[in-house]
Parts: C-alpha cells; structure tokens; sequence
C-alpha cells in the first residue's frame, strides 16, 4: 500500500486498478532486500543478534513523539487522528507500555469530541478506547447513539456506506460489525445480507476484494473474513481457496505482498498474515470443504450432466447458521468473539512466521524507531501498527492457547523481542479486548 494510498485512508478508497509493476521495480525491491539479508548472513552471530533486535526504546520515542505532536493539536478535529491515535496506542500496548494520565484523559476526550461521521474513523476511535481500557474510557462510548449510526449506514443489499452518501465497501462492513461485535450491539438486523454481500466480493482468485468485481487485495480480505466469522457465516466462503491465494502471497523476500504481482509490503504482515491467523482456527470447516469438494469432483465424473442441470458447483455452499429456516439464524453473537480465540487451531502455522519476522526485523524496522514499508521509504505509524501487529501474529502462531509465550526458537531474535498477543479479529492487545469483553458484557 503507497503513502499516498495510506493518507487515504480515511475517507478509505478502494484499491484502485493495478497499476503495472514492471519486472524491473520487482528486481530492485529483491535486490535491495537480498542485500541485506547477504550481509546479516556474513556477519558474527553476535552482530546478527544485535540486527534482530527490536529496538523498543526507539520505537517507543518515536510513538510518544508523534503522540505529543497529535496531543497539541486535539483540538482540532481533523477526521485522520482517530487512525493516528490508534495507530500510536496499539503500537504502545504491543510493545507492552504505557503513556502517562494526562495524556491518556485528553485522548479520551478528544475521541469522546469524534461525532462518529464515519465508521472507519468510529472503528478507530473505539479500538482505541478499548486499547486504553478503564472504567472512564470503556463508559465514555455511546452505545445508543452508535448502534443507530450503524443502522442508517446499513444498505440493502447487506453492506454498509462508510457515511453519509460514502462509498459501500468491505472495508466498511468489517469495520461496523468488529465495532458493534466487540460493543455487544451485533444484532439480527445490523447483519442482515452482510454475508451476501461479502460473498459476491470472493474473486476467482480466492481472496476479497473492495466490491464485487474489483481485485482481491489483503487489506479487504482480512476485512472480509473477518467480518464473516464475527457474523458466524464464514463457512459460506470458499476457505481452500481462500487458503491457497493467501499463502502464495508470502514471497521469495519473505514478506507479504497485497496482491498478485505486486511488490512485498511490511503493513501486510498484519493484513495477510492476519488472515492466515484466522483461517488457522477455521482448519475443521476447511478440511470439511475440501473433503466435500473432492465428492463433488468424483461424482461428477459421472454426473456431470445433472450438476450443470441443477446448478451444483464445486463452490463452498452454506452450512451451519447459514442453512435450514432463519428462525435458527438468530444466534447468539455476543460470544463470537471471545469463543474465537479458545478454538483449537491448525498445529503449524499456514504461513512461514521466521521468514515474515526477518522481513519485519532486517527490512520494515528502522534502526532509529518506527517502521516501514519496505527499505528506501520512510517509517510511519501506519506500517508500525501493522509491522508490529504482524510482527505478534508471527510470534504467538504457534501457540495452543492465544496467550501462551512462544518457545524461545519461534521468537526470532532476542526472547525481549516478544510483543503483546493480540485479538486477531480486532486487532487489540488480547487482555484490553478481555476486559472489554467483560465490560460490555455486564453493562
Ligand atoms: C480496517 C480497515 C479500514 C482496513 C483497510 C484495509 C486496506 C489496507 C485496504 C487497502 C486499500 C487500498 C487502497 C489498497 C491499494 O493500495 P496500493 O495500490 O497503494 O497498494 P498495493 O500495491 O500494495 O496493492
Ligand atoms: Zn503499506
């Protein structure tokens, strides 16, 4: 994802056609980072030790100096600070820190100030909240007022507007069910269609895309199946190629990329390997599609003529809440979440965490604080987000529980590398998402 794309952020756009990445810009960007990782295999093990090390106290500083710089400013309520605001604290609580109270209580109420216009920016706004956690800051969120936002975002055909006549996106439909899920305010109507919806985004490829017939992109396939878990429809994706579209996007440079033939992208440690994160709890539906899939194959050897007749395809169809009367799809959505991270997962990672942790360490992370994109782009805290959420999705992929510490050898590095586990639906530090939990729960 360019700058440019990323300062677009809010107000989001969708992925704009791809433009071409000529053979020669893929040739620098394996050049520049075959370099460096030629050098770190020439060097001592001690030096080697010292180039994985995450530099916390630089990342810290870099973080609390672009918080004080958005802190001078609260005031002002541009529509991008909510994203700052969360992109700074999420990367302070991966990091496992803290900032002082002051600050905390003017973030408050500035976020309090947002008037939700939005709901990318409103996802921003309570992910943050959440993130700084407490009584005062966890009541501060109307949920009222929210829940009927939500409603006038919500458009027939199952998706949602980002706001008021904005675009109608994947993006929007993850963000408005993450909000109202983690809120505990999901309800039958606020979902309504949103699995159709994202299903017709599903490209031959087997990622998502922004909108029905557009490109299958990381950032809106984490969006969507996401979205689609929390909405307890994910069974109606077609998760085996799902599966296949994502793992082929980690590539030789050892990162993620956010499309096909597009070039290696530190943010997409979190978007891609996010997705892989999830679909790493959805092992039994997906074994179960495959098994199905391979019956298909074999009885159409012989009934190949009925299944054009009747419409059957090799695509995943519906199952579980999805199937049978809708008096039996009023499930309980107040635990999707919560019961998500407990479910026992694929033993190995579907993706290779080692290599996208030396992509992050050697090639996103500046010496100096901050992270980027790729070397020769500057850090920002967008790609610190999202290097650092990644960079705790590689650490904990092999971990039975959510939180259990990883073995030393699956932290690469120094073991003080280790970062926070997250939330991978939410994307929040795991023990502010429980006392979340708990809060909307009771409340
Ligand atoms: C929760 C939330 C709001 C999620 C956002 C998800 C996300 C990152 C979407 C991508 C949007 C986009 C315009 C990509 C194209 O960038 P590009 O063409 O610059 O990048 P590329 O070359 O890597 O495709
Ligand atoms: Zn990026």
């Amino acid at each position: 994802m360019s700058e440019e794309s990323e300062r677009e952020m809010n107000p989001a756009a969708v992925a704009p056609p791809c433009p071409t990445v000529t053979q020669r810009d893929q040739w620098t960007v394996e050049s520049q980072v075959f370099q460096i990782y030629q050098l770190f295999a020439t060097i001592p093990p001690n030096a080697q030790t010292l180039m994985l090390e995450l530099q916390r106290d630089n990342h810290i500083e870099f973080l609390t100096k672009g918080l004080r710089h958005l802190s001078s400013a609260f005031s002002v309520l541009d529509s991008n600070r909510p994203w700052l605001c969360y992109w700074i604290f999420h990367s302070i609580a991966l990091l496992g820190e803290t900032v002082d109270d002051e600050l905390e209580v003017n973030a408050i109420d500035f976020l309090n100030r947002c008037q939700m216009p939005h709901i990318a920016t409103t996802y921003a706004a309570v992910n943050t909240l959440i993130t700084l956690g407490g009584q005062k800051s966890l009541a501060s969120i109307n949920r009222d007022k929210l829940y009927g936002f939500l409603r006038r975002m919500k458009q027939p055909n199952g998706g949602f507007r980002m706001h008021d006549d904005g675009e109608i996106d994947v993006r929007a439909c993850y963000t408005a069910i993450s909000v109202a899920s983690v809120l505990n305010i999901l309800d039958d109507e606020l979902i309504q269609n949103v699995g159709d919806y994202i299903l017709s985004c599903q490209t031959y490829e087997g990622g998502i895309a922004g909108e029905p017939g557009s490109e299958a992109h990381g950032g809106y396939t984490f969006c969507g199946l996401a979205a689609m878990i929390l909405i307890d429809e994910v069974n109606r994706l077609d998760l085996p190629r799902l599966v296949d579209w994502v793992v082929f996007r980690q590539g030789r440079e050892c990162g993620f990329q956010g499309r096909t033939n597009k070039l290696v992208d530190g943010c997409y440690s979190f978007w891609q390997g996010g997705a892989v994160a999830l679909l790493q709890r959805l092992y039994s539906i997906i074994n179960k599609q495959m098994d199905e899939t391979s019956q298909i194959f074999t009885i159409s050897d012989v009934s190949e003529e009925k299944g054009s007749l009747d419409g059957t395809s090799s695509h995943a169809t519906c199952h579980g809440r999805h199937e049978g009367n809708s008096e039996s799809c009023s499930a309980d959505f107040k635990n999707i979440g919560y019961n998500f991270i407990n479910e026992s997962r694929a033993q190995e990672p579907l993706f290779h965490p080692i290599a996208l942790q030396q992509y992050i360490l050697l090639c996103s992370q500046e010496q100096e604080g901050g992270m980027r994109d790729k070397p020769g782009k500057r850090r920002d805290h967008y790609h610190t987000c999202y290097c650092l959420s990644g960079l705790s999705v590689c650490q904990y992929s092999w971990s039975k529980h959510p939180d259990s510490p990883p073995l030393p050898k699956l932290v690469l590095g120094p073991y003080s590398n280790l970062l926070e586990p997250i939330h991978p639906l939410f994307n929040v530090v795991l023990d502010r998402y429980r006392e979340a939990h708990e809060f909307f729960t009771e409340s």
